[in-house]
Formats: C-alpha cells, structure tokens, sequence
C-alpha cells in the first residue's frame, strides 16, 4: 500500500463546444459527487474553460489547460500562459502530450520550460512522456522514457511535495484500443519511479502519482489500477461520454 491518491483525470482533447463542455461537465460534477479517496482531473479545450471552471466552482473535481507556452505574455499569436490557465480556473496542466511532440513540434527543451512557467504559476504540470510502436519494438522504451524524464525535468529540485504528476502514454496506445498490459504499464511505471528516485529521492519519488494513458476504458480499468506503480488514468476518448468517464472514476466498485 501507498500514500497515493488515485487521479482519474480526463484529456477532451480537441472535442465539445462551450455547451457541450458545460452539459458534461456538469453531469460529471453529479455522477462523481459520491467518489471518494480518487481525485478527479478534466481537461477542456481553452475556449470552454472558463465556463467549465464556473460549473466545477466549489466541486473536488480539478481543471486542467491541455497545453500552455512558457512565457507569462508577449507576442506570441495563438498561445496561453501558465496565468491566464490560472485566471481561467485551472490548477493543472497537461504538458508534453505526444500528440503535442508529434504533430506540434514539442520537445523535452520546451516541456522543461512549461513545466517551469507552470509551476511558477502554481499550477501542477501533468508530463507526458511514452514511447512509440517503433521505439519499443526496437527495445529502446526505456531509453526513451528516460531521456523524457531527464530533460523534462532537467534543473529542478523536487522535494518530498509531489507538485508535479507524470503520465506513462505509450504512443501506440493512445486511441488505437491496443491498451498495453497491467505488467508492462507496471514495468514502465516502476522504471519512472526508479528514475525519480535516482534523481530526486526517495520522499518526491515515492508521493509523486504516475498515472497511466492509451485505450483506458471501463473494462480495463480495474486490472490496470491494481498495479502497485499505477497511480490513475490518463483518459482520452472513454472521458467524452459522462457516463463511461465516471465509470473509471468509480474503478473499485
Ligand atoms: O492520449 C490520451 C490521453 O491523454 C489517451 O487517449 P485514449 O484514451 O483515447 O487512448
């Protein structure tokens, strides 16, 4: 047993209007009221985010920004800053998504900035980090995931506060159905914790939540959560619909 509480924290990604984001949003908010010993995370795109925040005002369940850019303003077209995430309701954000590194051109360098731009405006960061089919097909998964983890973090010093949470997403089981197994979830996971460890010590590596992303639904979910190294859930598609999204949040019933 640890200390950890479990995060069920779900990624809309580019998905749902403003009223279509305040509908789900407020059905979640009555579907979780009940849940207890798991924190609740969703990520709404930018536009709906405020108006989600108001719903989820006074509610456990935590919102989260799916991206931000590393400067607090200026002239940067088309980005958001740590703050105006803060200013919008937000108390964490998703940083380094790999569809961010595949299709936006992130890299570990400007992760490691809004990692620092996010904690600077007390927001928690949620590092993504996974490897693709091919890299571990080549047998490189855990090169990869600590080359992520190494400069990602790159100049930090984390003490025992877990102010940061990791997410394990194997690319090749982001959207795809092909979840990866509870044992190589456990065995990525366990090599980050590991890491953590080795480079900011016991306490941090030990309350720090490594949740896990790619193909969670409620028919996997449990198996997944049993782990001694997973920490929660990283959900895209299955958060979408209400009803399946809490269904992971009640993963133990
Ligand atoms: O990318 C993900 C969450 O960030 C996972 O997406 P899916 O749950 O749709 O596979």
């Amino acid at each position: 047993m640890n200390n950890r509480t479990p995060l069920i924290a779900g990624n809309w990604k580019m998905h749902k209007t403003g009223a279509q984001a305040v509908e789900a949003a407020s059905r979640i908010k009555t579907l979780v009221t009940s849940a207890t010993g798991v924190e609740v995370m969703i990520a709404p795109t930018f536009t709906a985010l405020y108006q989600v925040g108001q719903v989820l005002k006074g509610s456990p369940i935590a919102l989260a920004g799916q991206n931000l850019h590393w400067e607090s303003q200026g002239a940067f077209t088309g980005e958001i800053s740590a703050q105006m995430l803060a200013d919008a309701g937000c108390s964490q954000v998703i940083v380094g998504h790999s569809e961010r590194r595949q299709f936006f051109g992130e890299t570990d360098e400007t992760v490691n900035m809004k990692i620092k731009a996010a904690l600077s405006a007390n927001l928690t960061p949620v590092l993504c980090i996974g490897e693709s089919e091919t890299e571990r097909e080549a047998g490189n998964t855990f090169s990869v995931l600590d080359k992520q983890v190494r400069d990602g973090l790159n100049g930090f010093a984390f003490d025992g506060q877990a102010d940061i949470v990791v997410a394990y997403e194997p690319v090749w089981a982001i959207g795809t159905g092909k979840t990866a197994t509870r044992e190589q979830a456990q065995e990525a996971h366990r090599f980050i914790r590991n890491l953590l460890d080795s480079l900011f010590g016991k306490p941090f590596a030990s309350a720090v939540r490594i949740l896990y992303g790619g193909s969670v639904k409620p028919d996997n979910v449990k198996a997944l959560m049993e782990m001694p190294d997973v920490d929660g859930a990283l959900v895209g598609g299955a958060s979408l619909d209400p009803e399946t999204f809490s269904k992971l949040v009640f993963f133990n019933d």
